[in-house]
């Protein structure tokens, strides 16, 4: 079991941040080929990338690499440079529709067995920055046992909607909605977008708590400074793991001794109840006490 509060982007043109990105503490990293690299550098930054995944360190990061969009022509050569090196995924940009990933997929079919990994070990985490994109948010998630994870990609939405990013948020709200409900649909993960004040930490923390208590679970993120900001947020607080725990532990016991409902602090704890506090542990970290 493993947390995925923070995915850390790393320009694919930039050897620097691309050989320490992992020691910041993020949960992921994200190699980036597409928006962090400037045209004529997009070559040069697929051999840089796939030679620091072959040579690199990335601790215990869920190492993926964000490709060029398939209305390109550099997204397949991404995929080959980068899938034989042994990933956990890749992130797709500007994904409209089911038939995107479909195209993906096939690609990857043949890549993985040309190089002798197993057919299917390489997620797809989609990104979904058009508005057809995020009407199209459940089949996209479906449309291949491959697909782990979709998110909204706020700065490509926001133009495509012809709005701006406000420090509210107010355009992505109903966005980030349907993406969490279509994850949770999908039995899948959402990730939010990337915060782009680099040094506005009060405005991080709020948009986090937002999407935290829509359902998302985690966030793309741009700077190593707003990884602990992020994890701060989503940890639970002492009390609520206090509480969590004597949930669990009621249940238990109410189910060793053959009881239906008990009660905690003068609550009554149900199936959804416990489910609730399974994964408040979860996300503190505490997998053994889930098992
Ligand atoms: C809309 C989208 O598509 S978003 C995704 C694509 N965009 C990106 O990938 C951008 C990622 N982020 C960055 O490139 C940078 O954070 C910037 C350009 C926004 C700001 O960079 P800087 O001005 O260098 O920031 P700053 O001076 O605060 O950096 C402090 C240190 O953190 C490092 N750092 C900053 N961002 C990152 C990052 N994303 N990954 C790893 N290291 C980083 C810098 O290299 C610097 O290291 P140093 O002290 O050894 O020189
Ligand atoms: O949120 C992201 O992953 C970044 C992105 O591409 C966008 O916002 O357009
Ligand atoms: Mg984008």
């Amino acid at each position: 079991m493993k947390l995925r509060r923070t995915m850390l982007y790393l320009p694919g043109n930039n050897p620097n941040m691309l050989l320490r990105g992992w020691l910041f503490g993020s949960d992921g990293l994200i190699l980036d080929l597409e928006d962090a690299v400037a045209v004529h550098e997009k070559d040069s930054a697929r051999i840089l990338v796939s030679r620091i995944l072959k040579e690199g360190e990335f601790g215990d990061c869920d190492v993926t690499v964000r490709i060029n969009g398939v209305d390109t022509d550099l997204w397949e050569k991404d995929l080959e440079a980068v899938v034989p090196c042994g990933i956990d995924g890749i992130r797709v940009p500007k994904v409209e529709g089911p038939e995107t990933v479909r195209a993906v997929d096939e690609a990857l079919n043949r890549i993985e067995k040309e190089a002798g990994i197993a057919v299917g070990t390489t997620k797809i985490c989609c990104l979904l920055e058009t508005a057809q994109g995020i009407w199209n948010a459940y089949d996209v998630a479906k449309a291949s046992p491959r697909v782990d994870a979709i998110c909204p990609g706020g700065e490509d939405l926001t133009a495509d909607l012809r709005t701006q990013r406000s420090v509210e948020g107010t355009e992505l709200e109903g966005p980030r909605r349907r993406v969490v409900l279509a994850a949770r649909a999908a039995g899948i993960d959402a990730f939010d977008t990337v915060f782009p004040r680099i040094n506005d930490d009060e405005g991080l923390v709020k948009e986090t708590t937002f999407i935290k208590q829509l359902g998302f679970d985690g966030k793309s993120v741009i700077h190593p400074r707003q990884i602990s900001v992020i994890h701060s947020v989503f940890m639970p607080t002492e009390k609520e793991i206090d509480r969590a725990r004597r949930i669990v532990a009621a249940a238990k016991e109410a189910s060793e001794r053959g009881l239906g409902a008990v009660s905690v602090d003068g609550r009554m704890v149900d199936a959804p109840v416990v489910k609730r506090a399974v994964f408040t542990l979860t996300r503190a970290g505490l997998f053994e006490e889930v098992q």
